[in-house]
């Protein structure tokens, strides 16, 4: 059917760290998959656009059975489930700046639990379930924490590179970590691009992570300084919360920096990492930082692709 008249579509601007979105609430808007990838390509874009680096989208919780992911939690109800893409349209199993932003969004909104602590908030997402705790709005400025799944697949990538080593690992979606000596000099645009598409992260692709450890020697090393090419914004973003986990665990298992707690300093801000390892096992993966509301609008959408 010919549309004749524009859709006038509200949306959210919100930002993590510098990591943009525009956030839907789809519980009423109800736009398809293909819809959110057709959406994502006409608003992300900086000129035409919006601008952003992904589009969320706030969906109805899913019934029980279709989640599946729910590790078996008992308690494995969500408050709602999470859809991300990014820029150009492309899904990405996890957001995890997104996830944050998601979160405070939905606690605003009304959903999940009040504590003193602030909301309690469960949801489903791509990458599985997660949890998240959004702090009380009186406390500016606020912060949300993510409860991150175990990460997955950890080791040499089979890439090379002239900086060193290539590490991979899976903490929602797909993470390159490089250790170099200067974040500032990284040649981001270029080797980032060229090892997001190297054939060893084929058919997938990766996020590509510059890492810098702490400077002083002696240091405990609880901070390291992270610059993230981002597959699906194809370009450097100002902060990425799944590469903060990446570089910061990557710093852990084989970058000799030895804490359980760590300060990963990105363009946009710094996000807090936190875990333990027990017998080379992560757990308690968590990620926190700002998620930050900017301003709404509403967006005219004539459907499909132009
Ligand atoms: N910025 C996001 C990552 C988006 C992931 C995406 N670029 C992909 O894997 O395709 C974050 O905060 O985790």
């Amino acid at each position: 059917m010919i549309q004749r008249q524009p859709l006038i579509v509200p949306f959210t601007k919100m930002n993590g760290a510098g990591n943009d979105f525009v956030v839907l609430d789809n519980r009423f808007l109800r736009f398809s998959e293909a819809e959110l990838e057709a959406l994502a390509r006409r608003v992300c874009p900086r000129w035409t656009g919006v601008g952003a680096d992904g589009l969320l989208a706030l969906d109805p919780p899913e019934a029980a059975s279709g989640d599946g992911a729910a590790e078996g939690d008992a308690s494995g109800g969500t408050d709602f489930r999470m859809r991300y893409r990014n820029a150009d349209g492309s899904l990405a199993t996890m957001c995890g700046n997104g996830a944050r932003c998601l979160a405070r969004f939905a606690a605003r909104a009304g959903l999940g639990r009040d504590t003193p602590e602030g909301t309690r908030l469960a949801f489903m997402t791509d990458g599985g379930r997660y949890t998240a705790r959004v702090t009380p709005e009186a406390d500016a400025p606020a912060s949300v924490m993510l409860d991150v799944p175990s990460p997955r697949g950890f080791g040499a990538s089979g890439a090379t590179s002239d900086l060193g080593d290539v590490h991979q690992i899976w903490t929602g979606t797909e993470h390159a970590v490089v250790f170099v000596e200067d974040v500032d000099a990284a040649p981001v645009a270029t080797e980032g691009e060229r090892l997001r598409h190297d054939p060893a992260f084929a058919p997938a692709g990766t996020n590509v992570n510059f890492v810098q450890r702490a400077a002083a020697s002696g240091a405990r090393g609880e901070r390291i300084r992270v610059r993230t090419f981002e597959k699906g914004v194809e370009a450097e973003t100002l902060a990425c919360g799944t590469g903060a986990m990446a570089a910061a665990l990557v710093a852990r298992l084989a970058g000799g920096v030895d804490a359980d707690s760590i300060a990963v300093e990105m363009p946009g801000g710094t996000l807090g990492v936190g875990f333990q390892v027990v017998d080379g096992e992560v757990r308690g993966l968590t990620l926190s930082g700002p998620a930050e509301f900017v301003y709404e609008g509403t967006l005219e959408w004539w459907g499909g692709e132009e």
